[in-house]
């Protein structure tokens, strides 16, 4: 696909339900020492859709993400991710589609300690191939501009050694939304954050449900979320549920 357009290009008008989970579980390990982590586990999420995922610390968040995510395999049941059935895909399928579709931002940031945090946002853009000078110039833009949004004009061109866990998070969050990527998968992205970069954090998240139907699954702890998503799910020793007291339909405010 032209990097331009695709640069440009927000989801198709129609697109699918990004991701469907029926009947999913997940053992880590094997045999009775295994662990199950996830039972029978039902989600849609539909396009531009944002759903927190809640619970304690080991009740299965991270796992239930990454299979969302297409970094680990359900041991049961079905996923598909926009149409596809994930266990029918190959290893290389799985990653294309994912560097296709998903944002993820990591527990731990996983920043690149050798690229400045610059370089770190514009990598999923340059992941998906060559980029010609226009395009280079169009992405190197698009991340400093959401690096900007994001309170880290001035720490553009600092390696990770130089940014704090705040800073981290953000330049994570701004490399996860940089491709414009259908689904954003994020693992606690607001847990080193104050209250004013929540907002900016959960603002752009509602720029990008509007602007580019982007879905959000998010495992959160963090209450300052709750009011922002469109849905918030319990997951209680690998079991989900939904939180109706904490439950709201839509974001409530958008600040463009
Ligand atoms: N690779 C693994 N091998 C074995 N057990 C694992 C593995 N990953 C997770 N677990 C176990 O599965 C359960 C769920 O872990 P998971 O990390 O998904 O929970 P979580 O809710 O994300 O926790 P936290 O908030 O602390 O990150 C835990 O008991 C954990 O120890």
């Amino acid at each position: 696909m032209d990097v331009i357009q695709n640069l440009k290009s927000g989801p198709p008008a129609e697109a699918p339900d990004p991701v469907e989970l029926k009947g999913v579980h997940k053992r880590h390990g094997h045999g009775l020492s295994g662990l199950h982590a996830l039972h029978d586990i039902d989600l849609t999420l539909a396009q531009g859709e944002m759903v927190a995922i809640c619970g304690p610390s080991g009740s299965g968040k991270t796992s239930l993400l990454n299979i969302i995510g297409m970094l680990d395999t359900a041991s049961e049941g079905s996923v598909i991710v926009a149409r596809l059935l994930v266990s029918r895909m190959s290893d290389q399928a799985r990653a294309d589609l994912r560097n296709e579709m998903i944002g993820f931002v990591f527990q731990s940031y996983s920043l690149i300690p050798v690229m400045t945090a610059h370089e770190n946002v514009l990598l999923p853009l340059m992941l998906r191939g060559h980029l010609d000078a226009a395009a280079l110039e169009q992405a190197e833009q698009r991340a400093a501009e959401l690096l900007s949004r994001l309170g880290l004009a001035t720490q553009m061109r600092h390696y990770p050694v130089r940014l704090d866990a705040s800073q981290s998070q953000r330049v994570a969050i701004a490399r996860a939304l940089v491709a414009h990527p259908r689904l954003v998968v994020a693992d606690e992205p607001t847990s080193r954050l104050d209250n004013g970069c929540v907002r900016l954090v959960m603002d752009l998240f509602a720029r990008y449900q509007y602007e580019h139907g982007t879905a959000f699954v998010l495992s959160t702890r963090d209450q300052r979320q709750f009011s922002r998503v469109n849905r918030t799910l319990q997951l209680s020793e690998g079991r989900l549920s939904a939180a109706p007291s904490k439950t709201r339909r839509r974001p409530l405010r958008v600040q463009l």
